[in-house]
């Protein structure tokens, strides 16, 4: 069986606003992230595993930051386009794993929701989408509350 594994990581670090897109979900938070598109760091990680399972780039490969036409898109696009390439290549995504990391907002509370807008954007079932959080015990630019950093794991099958 032929599959492929890929893994993610995204930066973005805090602006005044009140609140932040995480997994595509609204959370209120006393600041907002700053990036070119919606920031939403944790989407941005998981379209770079996908990626990475294909070798085919990264996210700024595919969009790149330079591009106006991505100045405040929602990553959604982004997501859907990445299973949509493994969808070309023949491969259907078989599960996913996100970690968040930062100190607040707390991301528990909104994880069944994340998880569900995931597996809406992606097409596969809720029960393959993981998404989890920590802090890093308030050390380094996370523990500042600096921004918010996250990680991410797929693994596609042959369709
Ligand atoms: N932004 C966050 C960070 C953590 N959590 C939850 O709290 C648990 C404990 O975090 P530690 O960093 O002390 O291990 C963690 O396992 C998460 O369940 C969270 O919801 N949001
Ligand atoms: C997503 C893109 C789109 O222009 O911009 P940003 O929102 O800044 O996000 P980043 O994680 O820096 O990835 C680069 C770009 O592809």
């Amino acid at each position: 069986m032929d599959i492929r594994l890929g893994n993610g990581f995204d930066v973005h670090r805090f602006r005044d606003g009140d609140g932040v897109t995480l997994c595509g979900v609204h959370v209120p938070h006393d600041a907002a992230l700053d990036g070119h598109s919606d920031a939403d760091v944790a989407m941005h990680a998981l379209t770079d595993a996908i990626y990475g399972a294909l070798a085919e780039g990264d996210i700024g490969t595919h969009f790149p930051p330079s591009d106006p036409q991505w100045k405040g898109a929602e990553s959604h696009v982004f997501l859907r386009h990445a299973v949509d390439r493994a969808g070309a290549r023949g491969f259907a995504l078989s599960n996913l794993d996100v970690t968040i990391i930062c100190e607040m907002p707390k991301v528990g509370p909104h994880a069944g929701a994340m998880r569900a807008a995931l597996a809406g954007i992606t097409g596969i079932d809720a029960s393959r989408v993981s998404v989890k959080a920590t802090t890093s015990e308030r050390l380094g630019f996370t523990g500042r509350g600096e921004g918010i950093a996250a990680l991410a794991t797929c693994a596609l099958v042959a369709a």
